[in-house]
C-alpha cells in the first residue's frame, strides 16, 4: 500500500486534475463503484441482501453504480435515498440513472427491518464531503446502522468520520471493511477512525502517481518506505564506533530502571555504544544490572557537561525516570546547547509545564536534532494551547512551534517535523500500554540518532520498529519483553533470517 495520505481536500485537487486531463468524472465514479461492489461481493454471503444507502453527493453516487454492478451479477439489492434524487447533481445524477430505478427513500425503517445475519449493509451516505456534524434522519440512520451490528461495507470513510483527521462529526458509521480510492486518507489511521474504518482497501480509480506527486503530499502512513533509506545495517569493514556511543542520563538510586530499558533499547536500535550516566549514589545498582550497556558515575550537570566534552557520545536521552524540577531543567539547558541530537521524554518534559516559554526558547536554541516524545498527558502539560486539536494538528503545531520534532504518543502515534511532514503509525498493539514502553521507544530513538538518521527518520523509524517489536512479542508483553523482540526486528529490516 503506497503510504503517502491524501486530506480529503488534497484528493479532490486528485480528482479534479485527473478530469482536466481528460477523464471524465463518471469514469473515476464508475471504477469507485466496482470497486465496491468487488468487495461487497468478497464480504457478502452468497444467499445475503445487500442494502445500500446513499447520499446526496458523489458518495452516494459511488453507491448507485455499486448498485447497478450488483443486480447485473444477480444479487439482491435494495437502495435508499437520502434526500430527494430531482436534487443529484453530476456525475451523482448520471449514476443514479443509470441505475434505472428500484429505490426507495432513506428511512429508520430501512436500517431496522433488516433480518440478523442476512443483510451487508453499504454505507454511501458521506464521504470526503462531510464538513459538519450529522444531524437528523441521517444520524438516525448511521446510529441504528451501528446497534443493528450487521456487516457494513464503508464507501470511501465511514459516513460521520472526518477523513482529514480521524474525528467524528456527530455520529460515525463502525464498519466492517471499508474501500477508498487512490490512496489513504489520513482518517483511516488516526483513531477512532482507524477502529470504524475495519480493515481498509485502497482501490486504484486511475488518478496516475505523477498527480499525486504533484500534490506534494506531507502526511504518510509510517512505514518502512518513509525512513528506511536512511538506515544502514552495519558495513562489513565497520567498526562500532561508526554506529554511534548513546548516552542515558539516569534518575536518582530509586528511580534507574527506566534508564536501563532506555539504555538496552538503544543498543538493541543498533547504537554501537551505549552509556548509563548515572549520580554516583545510583552506580551500583546500575552496575548490578548492567552488562553491555555500559555504567559512568557523573556529579550533577557539571559532571554530565564534563563527559559530553568526549564528541564520540554523540546521541543523548534525557527524561525517564529523572524527577521533575529546577535540577532537570538545568539538566536540559546544558545537553541543548551541547551539540548533541537529543531526545526528552518524561519528567524531561514536565520539568516545563510552569515554564513553557523557558522550554520554547531552549528547543528553538537547540544546537543539534531534538525529538520530544510526549505521551497525551505530557504534551497537554507542555502544550495547553494545542490540546483541543486533533493528534495530528496538534503534534504538527507543537513541532512548528518548538522548532524539533515531537512524537505525539498514543495508539495512533503521531510524528511530526518543523516543516509540517508528518507520519501516522498503525502497527502498534494495545498490549503495549504498559509500564515502562515509552522509556523503551525514547532508547530507540537515541540508539537510531546515535546511528546518524535525521530526527524524523530515526523518531519515525524507532516507532514502527516499537510497534513491530510489540506484535513479535504478543499479547501479555511487558516492557522488558520488547527487548529481544527488537534483535528479530532489526534482522527483519537488515533483510536476514531470524538467525
Ligand atoms: N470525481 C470525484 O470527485 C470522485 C468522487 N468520488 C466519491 O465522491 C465522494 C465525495 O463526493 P462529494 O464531494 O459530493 O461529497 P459527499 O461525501 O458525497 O457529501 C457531500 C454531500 O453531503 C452533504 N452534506 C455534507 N455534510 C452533511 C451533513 N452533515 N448533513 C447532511 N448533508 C451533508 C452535502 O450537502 P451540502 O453541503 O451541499 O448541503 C453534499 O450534498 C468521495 O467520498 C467518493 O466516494 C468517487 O466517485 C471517485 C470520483
Ligand atoms: N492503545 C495503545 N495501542 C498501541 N500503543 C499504545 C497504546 N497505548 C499506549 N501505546 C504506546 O505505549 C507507549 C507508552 O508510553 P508511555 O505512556 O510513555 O509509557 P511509560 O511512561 O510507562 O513508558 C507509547 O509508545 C504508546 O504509543
Ligand atoms: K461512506
Amino acid at each position: 500500500m503506497s503510504i503517502e495520505l491524501l486530506t480529503p481536500a488534497e484528493m479532490a485537487t486528485a480528482d479534479a486534475l485527473t478530469i482536466a486531463a481528460g477523464t471524465a468524472g463518471i469514469v473515476l465514479m464508475e471504477r469507485a463503484g466496482q470497486g465496491v461492489s468487488n468487495a461487497v461481493l468478497r464480504e457478502a454471503g452468497a444467499d445475503a441482501e445487500i442494502r445500500i444507502l446513499c447520499g446526496p453527493g458523489n458518495n452516494g453516487g459511488d453507491g448507485f453504480v455499486a448498485a447497478r454492478l450488483l443486480r447485473r451479477q444477480g444479487r439482491p439489492v435494495r437502495v435508499a435515498v437520502l434526500g430527494d434524487p430531482s436534487q443529484l447533481r453530476s456525475d451523482a445524477r448520471s449514476a443514479f440513472e443509470a441505475m434505472g430505478g428500484g429505490w426507495e427513500a432513506l428511512s429508520l425503517d430501512f436500517v431496522r427491518s433488516a433480518p440478523a445475519g442476512r443483510v451487508l449493509f453499504v454505507d454511501a451516505l458521506f464521504g470526503a464531503g462531510l464538513d459538519r456534524p450529522l444531524e437528523g434522519l441521517a444520524r438516525a440512520c448511521i446510529e441504528a446502522l451501528n446497534e443493528a451490528g450487521a456487516p457494513v461495507v464503508a464507501v470511501d470513510l465511514p459516513s460521520g468520520l472526518n477523513g482529514a483527521d480521524g474525528r467524528m462529526l456527530g455520529a460515525a458509521v463502525r464498519a466492517r471493511h471499508t474501500v477508498t480510492f487512490c490512496r489513504r486518507k489520513p482518517g483511516h489511521l488516526l483513531q477512532p477512525g482507524r477502529c470504524l474504518c475495519g480493515t481498509t482497501e485502497v482501490v486504484d480509480i486511475g488518478i496516475a502517481d505523477a498527480t499525486v506527486a504533484s500534490l506534494e503530499p506531507t502526511c504518510f502512513a509510517n512505514a518502512p518506505g518513509l525512513w528506511r533509506a536512511s538506515w544502514h545495517p552495519p558495513a562489513p569493514e565497520g567498526h562500532k564506533y561508526d554506529r554511534g556511543h548513546a548516552v542515558v542520563v539516569s534518575g536518582p538510586l530509586a528511580t534507574t530502571g527506566a534508564a536501563r530499558l532506555a539504555a538496552s533499547a538503544a543498543l538493541r536500535a543498533g547504537a554501537g555504544l551505549v552509556t548509563v550516566a548515572c549520580d554516583p549514589s545510583a552506580l551500583i545498582v546500575h552496575a548490578a544490572h548492567l552488562t553491555a550497556v555500559m555504567v559512568r558515575p557523573v556529579r550533577g550537570v557539571d559532571g554530565l557537561g564534563e563527559m559530553l566534552a568526549d564528541r564520540r557520545l554523540n546521541a543523548v536521552l534525557f527524561g525517564p525516570g529523572a524527577g521533575v524540577g529546577e535540577g532537570a531543567r538545568s539538566v536540559v539547558k546544558r545537553l541543548l546547547d551541547a551539540e548533541r541530537a537529543v531526545v526528552l521524554d518524561a519528567d524531561a518534559l514536565t520539568s516545563f509545564g510552569d515554564a513553557r516559554e523557558h522550554f520554547l526558547a531552549l528547543s528553538r536554541a537547540a544546537r543539534g536534532p531534538l525529538v520530544l516524545t510526549p505521551h497525551d498527558g505530557e504534551f497537554q502539560r507542555l502544550f495547553p494551547a494545542f490540546a483541543g486539536l486533533d493528534r495530528l494538528s496538534a503534534a504538527r503545531a507543537a513541532a512548528r512551534e518548538c522548532g524539533a520534532v515531537v512524537v505525539l504518543k498514543g495508539a495512533d502515534t503521531v510524528i511530526a517535523d518543523p516543516q509540517g511532514r508528518a507520519a501516522i503509525n498503525d502497527n502498534a498493539s494495545p498490549w503495549l500500554a504498559t509500564a515502562g514502553t515509552g522509556d523503551v521507544l525514547a532508547g530507540i530513538v537515541t540508539g537510531l540518532l546515535a546511528q546518524g538518521l535525521p530526527a524524523f527518520e530515526a523518531a519515525a523509524m524507532a516507532v514502527w520498529m516499537h510497534g513491530e517489536a510489540g506484535r513479535v512479542a504478543g499479547a501479555g508483553l511487558i516492557s522488558e519483553d520488547l527487548l529481544p523482540a527488537l534483535k528479530l526486528v532489526v534482522a527483519g529490516l537488515a533483510g536476514e533470517e531470524d538467525r
